[in-house]
């Protein structure tokens, strides 16, 4: 576990050296300090690879999950969002919707998110694990560390 320090801090600290994400996020979830290294799924509007992953034991990472930034259909929603909590994942970063969201802001995991939908996603598996994704002008690599709370996200090259 790294020490918990806010992204003005950190940025501080190490400039450039790390990416700064410019999508603003909402904080869905009840931690919203939160980090780790980086896991990734790479899916759009259908959610059954994340919910195998984050079945897993998560170590403290952090899923980064590109959807596409589509707003049409909820990534994660309670159950989802618990079984991250249940298997020790420091947070989520959906680049895409939840639903659930009054359970999902009591739990306590890191969610950001584009914001909610009540439609479901698929249940079909498509899409990529821990693969290099990029949105809000940052690259998120497997592996590498990302920083989380209100003021925004830093991850390293
Ligand atoms: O099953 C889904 O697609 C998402 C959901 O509602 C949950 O995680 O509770």
């Amino acid at each position: 576990m790294t020490e918990p320090i806010a992204t003005a801090d950190l940025y501080d600290e190490r400039g450039e050296e790390l990416q700064s994400v410019s999508l603003q996020f909402q904080d869905l979830g009840a931690k919203t300090m939160f980090s780790g290294p980086i896991r990734t799924v790479s899916c759009f509007r259908d959610n059954a690879l994340l919910k195998q992953i984050l079945s897993t034991a998560g170590e403290g990472a952090v899923l980064v999950v590109d959807g596409g930034g589509s707003l049409e259909s909820a990534l994660v929603g309670d159950l989802i969002a618990t079984l991250g909590v249940d298997n020790g994942w420091a947070g989520l970063i959906i680049h895409g919707a939840i639903r659930d969201r009054v359970v999902v802001g009591t739990l306590p995991l890191g969610v950001k998110a584009l914001g909610s939908n009540p439609r479901k996603s698929g249940k079909t598996g498509a899409g990529e694990a821990d693969v290099p994704v990029s949105f809000g002008g940052a690259t998120f690599r497997p592996g590498a560390m990302v920083w989380c709370d209100e003021d925004g996200i830093l991850v390293e090259e």
